[in-house]
């Protein structure tokens, strides 16, 4: 999850190719129904179901109405939903999710859909994608930890932030990065009063206190051009679903087994 362009699709892949080469089992489901076109194509996808293109020809939706059309639509077919997982209960699923904000903290329905994946017995984690260069305007930086904050407590499930795009910042800013992976919002709610200026300072710090509060707010860099920085991501992920802990090792793409194979 995470906002438009904030790298959604570009981890998805990142974990897709990194999980192949460790021989690991993963599924891509496409759940944006105005996705254009994918490095890995998804296993589950749905656009069999309904896309977006078709939802605002026909039914002369914008592109955010139509969005939540097509989810209410998903949400009425969720036997194909069912279906379409159904053959992958042991594997590890990516679920890559549209931008619009509103899809995790406005209305409930990414909350439903992680409810009846855990009532398919499948385990849940909910990344959650911000863009290092927010970290440029601290006022941004608060918004989007806002963001991230309301998605996780919508979502109600385990949850992990993943700051993206680390390769495009510079070793300057990358070195005073700490500040922004583990906030200390009282601090920067002085950098965000730099920014907004005075005027904003008590709002500024009324913002920082409520970060503060929830103090659930940490960061996990990610650099997709460093394996190590993608396996550290996959480890975090992990270990939210406890992954590993009854996982037969498997080939990617065995067949079903063979009784007579001992
Ligand atoms: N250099 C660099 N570019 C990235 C990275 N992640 C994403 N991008 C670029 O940022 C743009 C948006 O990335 P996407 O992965 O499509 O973002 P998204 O969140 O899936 O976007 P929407 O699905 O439209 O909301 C693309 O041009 C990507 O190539 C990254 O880690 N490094
Ligand atoms: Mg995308």
């Amino acid at each position: 999850m995470g906002p438009a362009g904030s790298g959604k699709s570009t981890y998805c892949q990142t974990l897709m190719q990194h999980c192949e080469a460790a021989k690991r089992r993963v599924h891509l489901v496409n759940l944006d129904p105005a996705a254009e076109r994918f490095e890995y194509p998804p296993t589950v996808d749905i656009r069999d179901l309904i896309t977006l293109e078709d939802v605002m020809e026909e039914l002369g939706y914008g592109p955010n109405g139509g969005l939540i059309y097509c989810f209410e639509f998903l949400m009425e077919n969720l036997d194909w939903l069912e279906e379409q997982l159904g053959d992958y209960e042991d594997d590890y699923l990516i679920f890559d999710c549209p931008g619009q904000i509103e899809l995790y903290t406005h209305i409930p329905i990414m909350r439903q859909i992680a409810q009846l994946l855990q009532q398919w017995n499948f385990q849940v984690v909910g990344v959650y994608c911000l863009e290092s260069q927010f970290v440029e305007d601290t006022s941004k930086y608060f918004a989007g930890v806002m963001s991230a904050t309301s998605a996780m407590s919508m979502l109600e499930i385990p949850h992990i932030n993943v700051m993206t795009k680390m390769d495009l910042l510079s070793e300057d800013i990358k070195e005073n990065m700490d500040r922004y992976f583990d906030p200390d919002p009282l601090l920067l709610a002085d950098d965000a009063t730099k920014s907004t200026g005075e005027r904003f300072k008590d709002l500024n710090l009324a913002i920082a206190h409520l970060i503060d509060e929830f103090s659930m707010v940490s960061f996990l860099p990610l650099n997709i051009k460093d394996e190590d920085s993608v396996a550290y991501i996959l480890s975090h992920a992990d270990n939210a679903i406890q992954w590993g802990e009854d996982q037969e090792p498997k080939e990617p793409n065995d067949e079903a087994e063979d009784p007579s194979d001992e």
